[in-house]
């Protein structure tokens, strides 16, 4: 390692020894996770000096160095630490397999490999060259040379090479996990540094920025770097280090980095001027800074990690929980007291889970109970909701129906049976989507039955499997008695039409209704005939007689309006002939109904019994095999349709708000309360056998081996856990510019003391 005097703090071993501790930690747990240590760029003009601070730091001779341009393509530096048995290597990237152990070689690789992407001439290219520095001394971290900003193009660079420069800079240090050192040569002017002004860009606040002030040697004669190093120049939160690397002269004398390191410190001692500024000068120092910078970043993400492994043991040890004791005792008793206590206990979670009171409880989507109440309210109620009970009954159905009732004779009013047919058609299509909402629950208990003790019972398979066996069955015979409930719930409202129920519009009203419907729609019809075809006057009227001809009074009216007003006598007559709500009293109160084209139709379709009349010349047609009803097409119809209608929307109604409340209701009872209340007993009386016993609570070897694993693991975590609160990191609180004298000194890690000399 490199001789460097303790004062200098040199770098950080305690942060290397922090992370291998840490490292040792994460693999004894066996997770894969490390620290992301933030990566270092050295950011500054052409031959400040950017190289020779990174060699220096990383404490070998392995990077192209010279007056000239030499860093033309960023040079990622990934160092990686192993293990002290393996020796140290290199890798690059662009040469797979390939593994180096002199480090000059290393040199003459970047340098053919720069020549290959950007030419032998000068160029630059933003393309990585990556290389991976594998030693036991070094930090999993990474270090970036970035070609030095210049301003004007030589050899093959491009015009725009100063931009270009810039540009791939910044790409680097905007980055805000990277460090930047921003160097500075001190036989420059400092208030026109580019690398300060780019890392004042990238890193505004300056939380991230150490300015590096190189070739102290070489100023001229009578000046100083002092007001630089105070900052006094421009200030820079975290402060300036003044260093001295190797000159070319050193370089072409092979002179190593330990001598210049041994030069440099003698260098500072014996300039009066930086004595009182040792905590600012050396490459020591510099790495000093940088140890501290990492030591916090650590620090910072050390809570984090025990938040992590505090959260680990808690599932570890539930994990644990689950595996249970090993069942030593073979005796029956204590077997059967675990049995009963597992039945006990899943019965409990089971109940559970149905009623919301899980502890497991999940926010992030509907659980147990809360998925049947779902399915009741937003599957089943609101699918009854949506349907429109006429929906799939055209005007020709009810026709037909109508017809149908009234037999043999033609019909004077609406009859009754119709509406009971078809509402009671509508009813049963109640039937499927109740037995389907039963089938439902009875999959989400399913569900719930296999999410309960999932854990638990891991090691008791063949128990498992037997409870699984027990509720599964149950279940099923929870489901037969739900569903029987169901169809005769549907069979008990076809069965009885209740038209006597209080919320049914009754007839009187469904015809007052129909009749205004008909009226507002003949009124606008006319309307329109009358402005659309006033020339047709004749025709119009033939119209309005076919419409008068079928009804019972027999007269005879010019228009649409007068019709309307025939219905209403009808029906007027209707209404005041008798029963409360009445639809046979109301429709069912004549039999003189007759329509003219009815009577013929009837003569030629429906009634044989008139065929027989007179004349022998008189042919009649063979009445069709199927036969539709008479295609009257009147106000007269329009009501009667309109008031099956209302009647069956209203009933409909009725009955749908019946069967949304009992059918969850029988769900409940028969099915999913009634598994609640019987679930324990239907397990003891299946499971809780003597002859059983030894077969349900065999344990399967992987539970064994998982039980011995996870205790394993915990006492790691445990022993994690310990470590971590142990590492002794100290608040380093103390701003790091010049005026802050680091007092406080490296954070007390037993055993670290440097970081960047890793190879000396
Ligand atoms: N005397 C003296 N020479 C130095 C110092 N630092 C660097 N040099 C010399 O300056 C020249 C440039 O150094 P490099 O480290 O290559 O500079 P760079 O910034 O990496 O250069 P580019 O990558 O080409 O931009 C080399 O010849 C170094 O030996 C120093 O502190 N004192």
């Amino acid at each position: 390692m490199a001789a460097v005097s303790n004062d200098g703090a040199p770098l950080g071993s305690t942060v290397i020894s922090l992370v291998n501790k840490l490292q040792d930690i994460f693999s004894r747990v066996g997770s894969q996770s490390t620290i992301d240590l933030p990566q270092v760029a050295v950011v500054g003009c052409q031959s400040s000096g950017k190289s020779s601070v990174l060699e220096a730091l990383v404490g070998r001779d392995f990077l192209p160095r010279g007056n000239d341009i030499c860093t033309r393509r960023p040079l990622v530096l990934q160092l990686v630490h192993i293990p002290p048995s393996k020796p140290e290597s290199a890798e690059f990237l662009h040469l797979p397999g390939r593994t180096f152990h002199d480090f000059s070689q290393i040199r003459a690789e970047i340098q053919a490999e720069t020549d290959r992407e950007a030419g032998g001439n000068k160029g630059v290219s933003d393309k990585q060259i990556r290389l991976k520095i594998f030693s036991p001394n070094v930090l999993d971290i990474t270090l970036v040379d970035l070609p030095g900003i210049t301003k004007v193009p030589v050899g093959d660079q491009p015009s725009d090479i100063e931009s270009r420069i810039r540009t791939m800079i910044m790409s680097y240090i905007k980055v805000p996990t990277c460090l930047i050192l921003a160097v500075t040569p001190a036989n420059s002017d400092l208030a026109n540094s580019d690398a300060l002004q780019m890392a004042g860009n990238a890193d505004p606040d300056g939380h991230r920025t150490i300015g590096v002030i190189t070739k102290l040697d070489i100023m001229d004669r009578g000046t100083d770097a002092r007001n630089l190093l105070l900052g006094k120049v421009i200030p820079l939160r975290l402060g300036y280090v003044g260093v001295v690397n190797r000159s070319q002269e050193d370089i072409l004398t092979n002179r190593s980095i330990k001598d210049a390191l041994v030069a440099e410190e003698k260098f500072f001692r014996s300039h009066p001027i930086y004595s009182g500024l040792a905590d600012s000068c050396g490459v020591p120092q510099l790495a000093k800074k940088l140890n501290k910078i990492l030591a916090q970043h650590i620090k910072a993400v050390l809570p984090g990690l025990k938040a992590r492994i505090s959260a680990s043991l808690v599932n570890l040890a539930k994990e644990h929980a689950s595996y249970g004791e090993i069942t030593e005792s073979k005796a029956c008793a204590g077997q059967g007291a675990l049995i009963l206590n597992i039945l006990s206990k899943y019965s409990d979670a089971f109940t559970s889970i149905v009623e919301g009171k899980n502890e497991a409880m999940s926010t992030s989507e509907l659980s147990g109970g809360a998925r049947i109440n779902y399915i009741f309210q937003s599957i089943f109620v609101r699918s009854l909701e949506e349907v429109d009970p006429c929906e799939d009954l055209t005007d020709d159905d009810i026709r037909t129906a109508i017809q149908n009732a009234t037999g043999p004779r033609a019909a004077l009013f609406v009859p009754d049976v119709p509406f009971e047919v078809l509402v009671r058609r509508q009813i049963s299509r109640l039937l499927d989507p109740s037995l389907q909402c039963a089938r439902f629950i009875y999959d989400e208990l399913m569900k719930i039955s296999h999410r309960c003790m999932v854990t638990e019972l891991q090691r008791f398979p063949f128990l498992r499997k037997r409870m699984d066996e027990v509720i599964g069955n149950f279940l099923r015979e929870g489901l037969e008695p739900s569903e029987t409930m169901i169809t005769h719930i549907i069979e008990m409202e076809m069965d009885y039409i209740n038209t006597s129920h209080p919320n049914f519009i009754g007839g009187s009203k469904a015809l007052e209704a129909a009749v205004q419907q008909t009226k507002s729609s003949t009124v606008s019809k006319v309307k329109d005939a009358v402005e659309s075809d006033k020339g047709s006057a004749s025709e119009r009227s033939g119209k309005s007689r076919s419409i008068l001809a079928r009804h019972a009074n027999g007269g005879m009216a010019d228009h649409g309006v007068r019709a309307s007003s025939d219905i209403d006598k009808v029906l007027h007559s209707g209404t005041t002939s008798g029963s409360s709500w009445g639809i046979s009293s109301i429709f069912g109160g004549g039999d003189n109904r007759v329509s003219v084209k009815e009577n013929t139709n009837s003569k030629h379709h429906n009634d044989p019994v008139q065929s027989v009349l007179p004349s022998s010349t008189i042919h009649l047609r063979e009445p069709p095999t199927v036969l539709r009803p008479s295609e009257r097409s009147s106000e007269t119809l329009a009501v009667e349709i309109a008031v099956t209608k209302l009647l069956l929307r209203s009933y409909y109604e009725i009955v749908r708000k019946n069967v949304e409340d009992l059918i969850p209701k029988a769900i409940m009872h028969f099915l999913v309360n009634n598994t609640k209340r019987e679930l324990h007993n239907v397990f003891i009386a299946n499971l809780y056998r003597d002859d059983l016993f030894e077969e349900m609570l065999q344990e399967p070897n992987e539970i064994a081996v998982k039980r011995k694993r996870c205790r394993e693991l915990l006492r790691a975590y445990q022993q994690a856990f310990r470590d971590l609160d142990e590492l002794p990191l100290e608040a380093e609180t103390a701003e790091w510019g010049h005026s802050s004298p680091e007092t406080t000194g490296l954070p007390k890690i037993r055993g670290l003391r440097n970081f960047f000399y890793v190879f000396y």
